[in-house]
């Protein structure tokens, strides 16, 4: 039966595989609207500061030419058609004039009543380049326009304050201001504009943008002039983004969700199906036996084999135990392979012995099988069917199955007692320490294919260290080793040269069926 825990991980899983993606997309679509929101609002703020930065230069540049053209009184008729045609040729500048004091005395305006009070400027003395700013100015009979007075030295320059802006937003949803860097007042504005945002300003030639107030804000500073442009997009503007990027990448998340389902389900549907899946190749007979031989270093003959299981799906696959006995041992199937892998192994064995009655076969006894109650009965039963000999069946317990010390030892002496020799597998490879082993008293160490391996490795120094501490281990406790895995006649000869008495892998021979074992030894015999 399927686990409730099971279908509850599943849902889980795939509750989160749909939610993941696209809470994953809107996170996304988010911060790219709001990073690309952020650029736009630093664009505005860096053109609003190149466009505030040429109007400056480009008054300078004809103070530069006019000044030293003026010569007597300056609002004679010559100077101030000299200041008309100097401001004709500027683009930002409407009008040049003659300040003293706070008062335009004249100008190319041509106003009647000449004399006109400018007020204090807002800011005196620009860093870099010593002018002075008024804003706000409203000039006679020029209507309600705001303009933005420059002064250097005695010459004026009379800039319409709102086209410069104007030229920036084009017509886009944005406030702007320009401040100098020691005023808190604008000498530029554009809509709502908080000083606030002028609390932790960027460093000269840098920029910061940021959310607040309903604002996605960009804040520019000039490296040069001390200038700072604020730019600020009200935030519908991102949301409106979010939803734009929302509908592209939304499906996108669908799909990738999609997938992800699919895969969880397939993946899990395959995993909860297994055990069903043992359970009816159990009644449909799919499971055979292979058998690795077992070599005697010294003389290389074939000494045992090892029983490994097999299940022959009826599309022809072939599965291995790797893949479906951790699968048996979770639902607990285990046992009915176990017992599926003994009358395998008794069918097979029949007369093995009366033909070879030096040779033995090794059968893996899962650590489950061996805690249970009357495992040692049903091994000596077997080992009966068998026709078997003292000698003749071996047990391979895993270090797992040596985690219940007391029981483990007395489960060992029983089958020793039975003329069944017991062989620790996987060793080094488990939880158990080394040392944990004197407590048992077993035949044989199967050394693991992990630590032969090494032997051809490249750091065969440090790991051959630990092969020979296991190695000696044995020799001390007296056990008898059966290398795994063994590949190479390198592999090989270090482990004789090591003392090493068994060994089994593809060097030898891969697993056999039972029928051409058989053949070999008779062939080896005869
Ligand atoms: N690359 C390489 N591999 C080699 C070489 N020589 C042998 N092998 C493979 O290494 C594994 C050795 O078996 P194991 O350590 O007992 O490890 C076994 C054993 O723990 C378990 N197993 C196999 N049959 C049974 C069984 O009937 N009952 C139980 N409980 N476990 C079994 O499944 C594991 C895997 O078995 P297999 O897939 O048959 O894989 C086998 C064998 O085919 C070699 O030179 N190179």
């Amino acid at each position: 039966m399927v686990k409730l825990s099971s279908i509850v991980v599943t849902l889980l899983i795939a509750a989160i595989g749909i939610a993941a993606p696209i809470v994953f997309v809107l996170g996304l679509a988010r911060q790219q609207g709001l990073e690309a929101e952020q650029t736009r609002a630093l664009e505005f703020a860096g053109e609003a500061l190149a466009k505030t930065e040429a109007t400056f230069d480009s008054f300078l540049g004809v103070v530069t030419q006019l000044a030293p053209m003026i010569v007597g009184e300056p609002c004679e008729v010559e100077n101030l058609n000299l200041m008309e045609y100097a401001a004709l040729r500027t683009r930002d500048v409407k009008a040049l004039g003659y300040v003293s004091g706070n008062q335009l005395v004249c100008s190319s305006m041509n106003i009647d009543d000449r004399v006109f009070d400018l007020g204090e400027p807002l800011v005196s003395g620009l860093p870099d380049t010593q002018m002075s700013v008024r804003n706000d100015v409203y000039i006679p009979r020029l209507g309600e326009l705001e303009f933005l007075v420059l002064q250097k030295g005695n010459i004026a320059g009379v800039v319409q304050a709102q086209a410069t802006l104007e030229n920036v937003t084009r017509g886009a949803q944005v406030n702007l201001a320009v401040f100098s860097a020691d005023s808190s007042a604008p000498l530029l504005k554009n809509g709502d504009v908080s000083a606030d945002w002028l609390q932790a300003p960027p460093d000269a030639g840098d920029t910061r943008a940021f959310l607040s107030d309903g604002y996605i804000v960009g804040v520019a500073r000039a490296a040069r002039s001390g200038l700072t442009a604020v730019a600020a997009i009200p935030r519908a503007a991102l949301d409106r983004r979010t939803r734009e990027l929302t509908g592209y990448l939304l499906p996108v998340g669908a799909v990738a969700g999609a997938v992800l389902i699919w895969a969880i389900l397939f993946l899990s549907r395959h995993q909860m199906a297994l055990p069903q899946a043992i359970r009816a190749a159990l009644r449909a007979k799919q499971f055979f036996l292979v058998y690795q031989p077992i070599v005697d270093l010294e003389t290389g003959r074939w000494t045992g084999a090892e029983a490994l299981i097999r299940w022959r799906r009826p599309n022809g696959e072939v599965i291995s135990p790797e893949v479906f006995m951790p699968a048996a041992e979770e639902s607990g199937l285990i046992h009915d392979v176990t017992e599926r892998l003994f009358q395998l192994a008794a069918r097979d064995a029949r007369d093995l012995f009366r033909d070879f009655p030096d040779f033995h076969i090794s059968l893996n006894v899962s650590a489950r099988d061996i805690h249970d109650a009357g495992i040692v009965e049903r091994l000596v039963a077997l080992k009966q069917q068998m026709h078997a000999g003292d000698g003749n069946l071996f047990v391979e317990i895993t270090e797992r199955g040596l985690t219940r010390p007391e029981q483990a030892i007395s489960i060992i002496h029983a089958l020793r007692e039975s003329g069944i020799p017991v062989a620790v597998d996987d060793f080094g490879t488990g939880y158990s320490s080394l040392s944990y082993l004197e407590s048992f008293d077993l035949d044989y160490l199967k050394i693991d294919k992990f630590f032969v391996d090494c032997i051809d490795s490249e750091d065969e120094a440090v790991t051959g260290k630990v092969l020979t501490h296991i190695i000696e281990l044995a020799r001390s406790l007296d056990l008898r080793m059966i290398a795994e895995g063994v590949e190479t006649t390198h592999q090989r000869d270090q482990l004789r040269r090591y003392g090493v008495q068994f060994a089994q892998g593809w060097l030898y021979a891969k697993p056999l069926r039972m029928a051409e074992l058989r053949e070999r030894l008779g062939e080896e015999a005869g």
